[in-house]
């Protein structure tokens, strides 16, 4: 990530950069695609994908120093590309790879937690999925939210209940403008909606990671995005 870009001059984080970060939400692991990740990562950031998760999770991920050597392979990508790098629950190694930021569900540490392990500079990700978790999210000083499953998906074997675009509409008629994506489930033919409704971007797994071409892929959800 560009330091100038998200950075304000008292080192906090400008909410308005994490939010034109937030349009094409990119998430992969190894487990997502049957090409390396390296190359799937580095079309779909020449697509127009603007933040990126290290999301290795699931059945056949990698551990230790695997899973450490993929996501240093992934970091100089993005540092490459200017796309910041952000590690899903694995606060330990979003610290020893001085990640741009973490991800974490209602499972996981807290933002509040987070924020005194991580410091000012660092994006923090909340997922939530009702509005007392969204409330708690943003005491707790959440950069961002991820709100759904919006549509059924078949990467999250424990996601929570189908919501579509509810919440999200809600919330921004509510007036609470924290920057925010919908997760779960989003084409490139449903993500209207989810941006119609209030999100910032959309974040997406197996719409990029399993595409023939996920460089063409990136490109619509960029279209789509670009407001
Ligand atoms: C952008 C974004 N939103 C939501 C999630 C889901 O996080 P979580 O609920 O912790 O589930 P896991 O991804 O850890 O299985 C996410 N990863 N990213
Ligand atoms: C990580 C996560 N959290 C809620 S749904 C989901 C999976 C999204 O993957 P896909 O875009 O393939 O549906
Ligand atoms: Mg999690």
């Amino acid at each position: 990530m560009n330091e100038r870009d998200a950075i304000s001059n008292d080192g906090r984080l400008d909410s308005e950069a994490v939010r034109a970060h937030l349009r094409v939400y990119f998430i992969m692991g190894s487990v997502n695609s049957r090409r390396p990740a390296a190359e799937v990562l580095t079309e779909a950031i020449a697509g127009g994908v603007t933040i990126f998760q290290f999301r290795e999770k699931g059945p056949g991920a990698l551990i230790g120093e695997a899973k450490v050597n993929l996501a240093r392979e992934l970091q100089a990508i993005c540092r490459d590309h200017g796309v910041p790098f952000i590690v899903n629950d694995d606060i330990d190694l979003a610290i020893q790879l001085d990640a741009d930021g973490v991800h974490v569900g209602q499972d996981d540490e807290p933002a509040r937690v987070l924020r005194e392990r991580l410091g000012s500079r660092k994006i923090i990700g909340v997922s939530a999925h009702t509005p007392e978790e969204v409330r708690q999210a943003i005491d707790d000083g959440a950069d961002y939210l991820g709100i759904g499953p919006v549509y059924p998906t078949s990467s999250k074997d424990d996601a929570r209940p189908v919501q579509g675009t509810i919440l999200i509409q809600n919330l921004r008629r509510e007036g609470i403008t924290i920057p925010l994506v919908g997760i779960g489930g989003i084409t490139a033919a449903n993500a209207s909606p989810v941006l119609a409704a209030g999100a910032d971007g959309v974040s997406v797994i197996s719409a990029i990671a399993g595409a023939d071409h996920p460089q063409e892929a990136a490109e619509v959800f960029a279209q789509l995005a670009a407001r």
